[in-house]
């Protein structure tokens, strides 16, 4: 049995962790960890899952590598200098894996795949994320990811940024620009995470969608990241290298 200690075990997304895990046939849960909760709860686990806040989450992860825990971190807000961070810590921890992914939905690891793969036939690229109002950051961490990812992409075809007439605009009108790609964020009541990727150039346009309709959607995903975790040291980002994509 694979022993797991879930943080954020009282949000939206941990609750969710603790009973897929628990309904696991080859794993269970040592400890659920909360804000205000002692790490050492901790002290138990081979793994821990990290639902948390993108305020929280670096110093969850600096507790477990020092005290050799595999992390699989479905927590937002990494930029370049925190996964080096992560991996300078990994450095003093050779033989302990951290896998982070901005999504654990099969569907969406696919959507982001095929948005990289469609990114060079295209002069223009906008992507809509579309999430519940509880939401605490935006753009979301997958669009921010996927337009790393298609940005990468389109430098590699040697394509320019897509024509754009816009003169006067209203602030934020035309999103958030992510290495040069833009996102536009909506938040509603009623909705869960749901991301499109719109290509368009003469004649024709592609979308790339992606609905998860309920936080189930994200539970394989997260399954797989605690078993594959336990024998891939160092930093993994992105759950596509585990599904071999
Ligand atoms: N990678 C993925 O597939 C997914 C990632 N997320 C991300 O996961 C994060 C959490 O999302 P939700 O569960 O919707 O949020 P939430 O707000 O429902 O839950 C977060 C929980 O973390 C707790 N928390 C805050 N600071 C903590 C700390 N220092 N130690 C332990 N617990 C702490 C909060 O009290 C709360 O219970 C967000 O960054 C979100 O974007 C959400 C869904 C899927
Ligand atoms: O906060 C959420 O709900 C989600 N967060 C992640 C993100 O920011 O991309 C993953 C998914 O979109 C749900």
């Amino acid at each position: 049995m694979i022993r797991v200690g879930v943080l954020g075990a009282r949000g939206r997304m941990g609750a969710t962790v603790v009973k897929a895990v628990e309904a696991a046939p080859d794993m269970k849960v040592v400890a659920e960890v909360d804000d205000g909760d002692a790490l050492d709860a901790l002290s138990e686990a081979e793994v821990v899952v990290d639902f948390t806040h993108p305020a929280a989450v670096m110093d969850n992860l600096a507790y477990a590598v020092e005290h050799g825990i595999h992390a699989v971190v479905g927590t937002t807000g990494f930029t370049e200098e925190r996964l080096a961070s992560v991996r300078g810590w990994l450095a003093e921890r050779p033989g302990t894996g951290v896998l982070i992914a901005p999504n654990f939905a099969l569907g969406a690891v696919l959507a982001m795949r095929f948005a990289q793969q469609a990114a060079r036939f295209y002069s223009s690229v906008e992507i809509i994320e579309l999430h519940h109002n509880r939401k605490a950051d935006a753009p979301s961490g997958t669009a921010a990811h996927t337009a790393r990812l298609v940005a990468e992409a389109r430098r590699e075809a040697g394509l320019e940024p897509g024509a754009d007439a816009t003169t006067t605009e209203l602030d934020g009108a035309r999103g958030a620009t992510v290495d040069d790609v833009r996102v536009h964020s909506v938040r509603l009541p009623g909705l869960v995470a749901h991301e499109e990727i719109l290509f368009g150039q003469e004649g024709e346009t592609l979308t790339i969608r992606h609905d998860s309709m309920d936080r189930s959607s994200f539970m394989p995903g997260v399954l797989l990241g605690v078993r594959e975790v336990l024998r891939r040291p160092g930093l993994t980002v992105g759950l596509e290298n585990v599904l071999d994509l």
